[in-house]
């Protein structure tokens, strides 16, 4: 049995709906099937999840919004239309859309979670009934339903444990094919908490632990995972096989075509993730799998938006617990961090510069104060570049090849830092760097 994920792209539209649907009902083993929101169905098209979000502004604007729930209604319809569904859900979404902007027009979080659950709700119904209506057994689940329980944290919401077990038995029995939308859960109180941006990724794969899945299949608009951004470098390699480690770190840093978040329960259940393509259901893709054979580097990635509190004091090196009362400030202030390089009197903090909003200054003032740094400074616009591969802990000079390849393209490094796993080393540079460093390193590990 295997459960499905399908992203925006492939359920962007009645064409992609119907690829989609000939892919599960040609295949009996493809049971549990979790959709995204329609996504873009060109490069200048907007998703429905965008859309969603604009609506959230003009209600808490209170700007006229009628405009956008047409706009939205309307992504539906065309679908509708063009796959000659009979009794049409257009109405009970546009019910559904207003009823929550009513419930919660005073509760902004709420509102937004609510909202932005509506596109993957809307199309896993509207997939449902069509499937129903070609004569195939089919069944609308939503998280509430199959007891997919969340914190109560809005767009960042976490599963809980007991997800799990309630999964299991609310859809082991479950008759034909069961269609679920990814991207959000309930919490304790059965409000809608969604997760953050890609979410459906983690969806299929709480599900695909759940049941133990024999694969966790995740449908895209690519033949697997590239050894870079394909939107950066041209034609990167093809990846065919790498480890959920290797996934996890390049996930992180900027490999949006598989959520990071995701790979936890299928980690912990040691199921198979298989990357497919939509439009090219017979290619293998890429599987992400608990071991591989080593060779060398297997991808470079690249995320932006990083800051760096750098700090000095004489003898840092002797005082103890130095390290412990800066990361009691963090604690204390509710910042989690992502890298601390560190030399005999200094030490950096890494983090994602959106932790810094509306804290910063009072950071910087508990730092100064609290630990009598000598010199204390903040650093943004940082880029993390990462360079990934089991392989690396064998070969000599990983790290020479992108320094040399970077001082070659005049990008100016700010810190390396290899964590002890040695499975993947970090470079920090600028962001307006990021592109240039991704292609230098690139092929500095692939080209020559
Ligand atoms: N290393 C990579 N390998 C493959 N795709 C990548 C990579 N890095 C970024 N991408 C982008 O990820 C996209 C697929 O992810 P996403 O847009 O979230 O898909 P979906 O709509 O199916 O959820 C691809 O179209 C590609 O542009
Ligand atoms: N629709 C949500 C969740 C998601 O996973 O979408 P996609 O599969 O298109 O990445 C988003 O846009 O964030």
């Amino acid at each position: 049995m295997k459960v499905c994920k399908f992203g925006g792209s492939s359920v962007a539209d009645a064409k992609q709906i119907k690829k989609i649907l000939n892919i599960i009902n040609n295949d009996a083993t493809r049971k549990y099937i979790v959709v995204s929101a329609p996504g873009k169905r060109h490069n200048k098209d907007v998703k429905v999840t965008d859309l969603l979000i604009a609506l959230v502004e003009a209600v808490t604007y209170k700007k006229d919004y009628q405009e956008l729930i047409s706009q939205i209604l309307e992504r539906f319809l065309q679908i509708e239309r063009e796959l000659n569904i009979r009794h049409s859900l257009i109405e009970t979404f546009r019910t559904q859309l207003n009823d929550y902007i009513m419930r919660y027009q005073d509760q902004p979080e709420r509102l937004t979670d609510a909202l932005k659950s509506c596109g993957e709700d809307f199309n896993a119904q509207l997939i449902a009934s069509y499937n129903n209506e070609q004569g195939i057994m089919t069944t609308y689940l939503s998280p509430g339903d199959i007891g997919l329980i969340v914190s109560d944290e809005p767009s960042n919401a976490i599963v809980l444990e007991e997800s799990y077990e309630k999964i299991k038995n609310n859809l082991a029995h479950a008759e034909g094919k069961v269609i679920i939308p990814g991207f959000f859960g309930v919490n304790k109180n059965g409000d809608i908490n969604t997760f953050s941006r890609g979410g459906s990724d983690i969806t299929g794969a709480i599900i695909a632990s759940s049941l133990s899945s024999d694969v966790y299949e995740n449908f895209t608009d690519v033949s697997g995972i590239f050894s870079a951004n394909p939107n950066i470098v041209d034609h990167p390699a093809s990846i065919i096989q790498l480890t959920y480690e290797e996934m996890r770190e390049l996930s992180y840093a900027g490999f949006s075509v598989f959520h990071d978040e995701a790979l936890l329960p299928v980690y912990r259940s040691q199921i198979p993730v298989n990357i497919k393509n939509t439009n090219d259901p017979d290619h293998p893709g890429t599987l992400i799998t608990n071991t591989r054979q080593s060779t060398g580097v297997v991808g470079v990635s690249c995320d932006t938006g990083f800051a760096s509190i750098n700090m000095k004091k004489y003898l840092m090196n002797r005082e103890i617990g130095f390290t412990r009362r800066l990361l009691s400030i963090l604690e204390d202030m509710n910042i989690s961090y992502e890298h601390m390089p560190s030399g005999i009197d200094d030490i950096s903090i890494i983090l994602r510069a959106h932790q810094l909003e509306g804290k910063e200054a009072k950071l910087l003032e508990k730092i100064e104060h609290e630990l009598k740094v000598d010199a204390l400074s903040i650093e943004k616009n940082i880029a993390i570049l990462m360079v990934v591969g089991l392989g690396m802990k064998t070969l000599v000079g990983t790290a020479n090849k992108a320094t040399e390849a970077f001082k070659a393209r005049n990008i100016n490094l700010k810190m390396i830092n290899q964590g002890s796993s040695e499975i993947s080393m970090m470079f920090g540079i600028e962001d307006k760097d990021a592109d240039q460093a991704v292609i230098a390193a690139y092929e500095a590990y692939f080209t020559h």
